[in-house]
């Protein structure tokens, strides 16, 4: 199995492209955001430790997170959004690779993953052999954002500020997906992606390096006996 990382800037369409991927041509995905939203659930580790460092203000009455809060907290102040990274990130990271596990033990050819900051943080960049950039140019990002989450144009310009470039991250891709164009137009690089993914035999490098390692060992408890 090898692993895929999609990502792009903040409402450049990374879902979008996702759920094309996932419902339409049957690929297996992982989605670091749903992650990321299971592991602050009230219970979770991850969650304690907000309430540890960021105080009850940033939770509603029935104890959930108050995610808008703490994104205008956090968008406006990197000392705050690296706080808060320190205790998200390692737990959806954990997640991710129990999930990892478990789609490597079901036979997998490859597993796309939705990481919004893929180059940022860099941690998942060595495990993922192909990279996937879904861009849009920057007025539609902001327009997208500003009507999908009924943003003001400067809190929507500062989510976007907050990330790397996007034209910097389609210097970094494998492949990028212009989402500039039509939903149809997307659908069609997606499936030309899916072709080359599936070409690809990268996952045999894995299963290959596994049954040698199983071979020697064999071999070796043989010669021992
Ligand atoms: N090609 C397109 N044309 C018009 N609207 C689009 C297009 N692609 C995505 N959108 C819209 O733009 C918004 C952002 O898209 P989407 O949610 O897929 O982005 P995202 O990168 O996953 O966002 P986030 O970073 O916040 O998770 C959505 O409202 C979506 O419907």
């Amino acid at each position: 199995m090898f692993l895929v990382g999609l990502t792009g800037g903040i409402a450049s369409g990374k879902s979008t492209v996702t759920k094309i991927f996932q419902n339409e041509l049957r690929c297996k995905c992982i989605d670091a955001d749903i992650i990321a939203r299971q592991v602050v659930e009230p219970g979770q580790n991850a969650y304690r430790k907000i309430r540890e460092t960021f105080g009850d203000s940033v939770f509603l009455q029935d104890g959930q997170l108050n995610r808008e809060m703490l994104g205008q907290i956090i968008f406006h102040d990197e000392g705050k959004r690296k706080l808060l990274n320190g205790i998200v990130h390692p737990a959806v990271q954990k997640e991710m690779l129990w999930q990892i596990l478990m789609c490597f033990i079901q036979g997998y050819q490859f597993v796309i993953l939705d990481i919004p900051l893929l180059f940022e943080t860099k941690k998942l960049l060595p495990y993922v052999s192909y990279t996937v950039v879904v861009y849009c140019q920057e007025h539609q990002q902001l327009n997208r954002l500003m009507e999908r989450n009924s943003l003001s144009a400067d809190d929507a310009q500062a989510r976007i500020r907050s990330q790397l470039p996007l034209t910097e991250k389609c210097k970094l891709a494998t492949y990028v997906i212009d989402n500039c164009g039509s939903i149809e137009d997307t659908r069609n690089q997606v499936k030309d992606i899916c072709l080359k993914l599936e070409a690809s035999k990268k996952h045999l490098i894995l299963r290959v390096g596994l049954l040698t390692l199983f071979a020697l060992v064999v071999c070796g408890f043989s010669f021992l006996l």
